[in-house]
């Protein structure tokens, strides 16, 4: 009976102490998976850093190959461009870059604003099998890309703060298990920076070979020396440090020459075959006026300006410093009969698509916006600012 005691204490005390140790195991366990991440993401940097400081010694960046050559992937390039995105032919440089793409290397593209950066990404993404990542500096945008592919039948998504839980869970089924159909997915730089469930779906897409490529829009944004400085860009070198075989493409339509080597340097794309367009838009002037000092009076202008130059309706922004200001003259445009909206960063984002949406299928015909409107939005008949 005593015997029997002895055994039940020592057996709990055994118990106990093989409890403890498995916490012990689990706790290195977890210790040592950080460490080989870590360990994974110094090899890659060393790497990388490596491959700059001889690139900077060596190759210009400046594309040498000849990228308007014959390339096995060009008549399913020519069908998809013509058949998928209705586009006859193609633009200054953008068949070059595509085919820079598509061979696998990282790219800077330097193009006017509306001259077609987006098919350069877009066109590279159907064709190459797997997800590409777009990273784009706002909502309003990301929405208009989207809304473009889905009119195009091209299964895009975006990652943001409005997307529903359903959609979250389809994305993140599509990336980590490929069920699904998605081709482009659109995420702000947050998503990157913050986010760690993304990324950790995101690495699990590239562990199984299916992130095709990545795309960062507006890519000024990386540069304190740049007009649109975005802190969260800053943090997009880890994209190229975790995925370094899948091919980078930059792209905006203003840097200057610090800025691109400041780009280039923060998203660690060292190699990148560079492209400049030029920035010659002859649909694109001026106008002054000299504006009134009274208020009633300047708007009496803008609508009488609105409504004579544009008759048909034809889609337009107007911009205003404040967000009370876009307030103001939204409604005093309406009071003269012409159907604005105001669109700024303190409406909520439920309210600002349901803006953009009325606007780009012309409910609307005036954004009166801040900033925060704008840049990168593509609608055919935006025909004045
Ligand atoms: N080769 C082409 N032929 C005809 N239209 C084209 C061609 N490439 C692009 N486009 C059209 O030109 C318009 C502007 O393209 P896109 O939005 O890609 O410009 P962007 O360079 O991204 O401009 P932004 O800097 O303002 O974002 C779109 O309507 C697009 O469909």
């Amino acid at each position: 009976m005593e015997d029997e005691e002895n055994i039940e204490e020592e057996l709990l005390l055994v118990e106990s102490q093989l409890n403890g140790l498995q916490d012990k195991i689990k706790t290195l366990l977890d210790q040592q998976e950080e460490l080989y991440e870590r360990q994974a993401q110094l090899k890659a940097m060393l790497e990388i850093s490596k491959t700059s400081r001889d690139a900077s010694n060596s190759a210009p960046s400046v594309a040498l190959e000849d990228w308007s050559g014959k390339f096995s992937w060009d008549s399913q390039a020519d069908d998809t461009r013509f058949n998928v995105f209705g586009i006859s032919s193609y633009r200054s440089n953008q068949r070059e870059i595509i085919n820079s793409i598509m061979s696998g290397k990282d790219v800077l593209v330097i193009m006017a604003a509306g001259g077609g950066k987006s098919l350069c990404y877009q066109l590279p993404a159907v064709l190459r099998d797997g997800i590409t990542l777009v990273v784009s500096p706002l909502l309003s945008l990301i929405q208009d890309q989207v809304m473009g592919l889905a009119a195009l039948g091209i299964p895009a998504h975006m990652l943001t703060s409005t997307t529903n839980k359903e959609i979250e869970k389809f994305i993140y089924k599509a990336l980590e298990k490929g069920e699904g159909e998605l081709k482009i997915l659109y995420v702000t730089p947050e998503k990157i920076s913050k986010s760690k469930r993304f990324m950790s779906k995101l690495e699990k897409c590239h562990h199984a070979g299916r992130l095709s490529l990545v795309a960062i829009d507006e890519a000024h944004c990386c540069s304190q020396w740049g007009h649109d400085f975005r802190p969260d860009y800053k943090n997009l070198g880890i994209l190229k440090i975790q995925f370094p075989s899948v091919p980078m493409i930059a792209l905006t339509a203003t840097a200057t020459s610090k800025v691109q080597m400041d780009l280039i340097e923060m998203l660690h794309i060292p190699r990148s075959v560079k492209f400049v367009s030029t920035v010659n838009r002859p649909n694109l002037f001026y106008r002054v006026y000299e504006k009134s000092s009274v208020g009633k009076v300047v708007i009496d202008e803008i609508a009488n300006f609105i409504s004579e130059s544009y008759p048909n309706n034809e889609s337009g922004i107007v911009y205003c410093f404040s967000r009370k200001e876009c307030e103001q003259v939204a409604k005093e445009l309406r009071g003269r009969g012409i159907s604005a909206d105001y669109y700024h960063a303190d409406m909520d984002v439920v309210a600002r698509e349901k803006v953009h949406m009325r606007w780009s299928k012309s409910k609307s015909q005036v954004i009166v916006g801040t900033v925060a409107f704008g840049m990168g939005i593509n609608k055919p008949d935006d025909l004045y600012r």
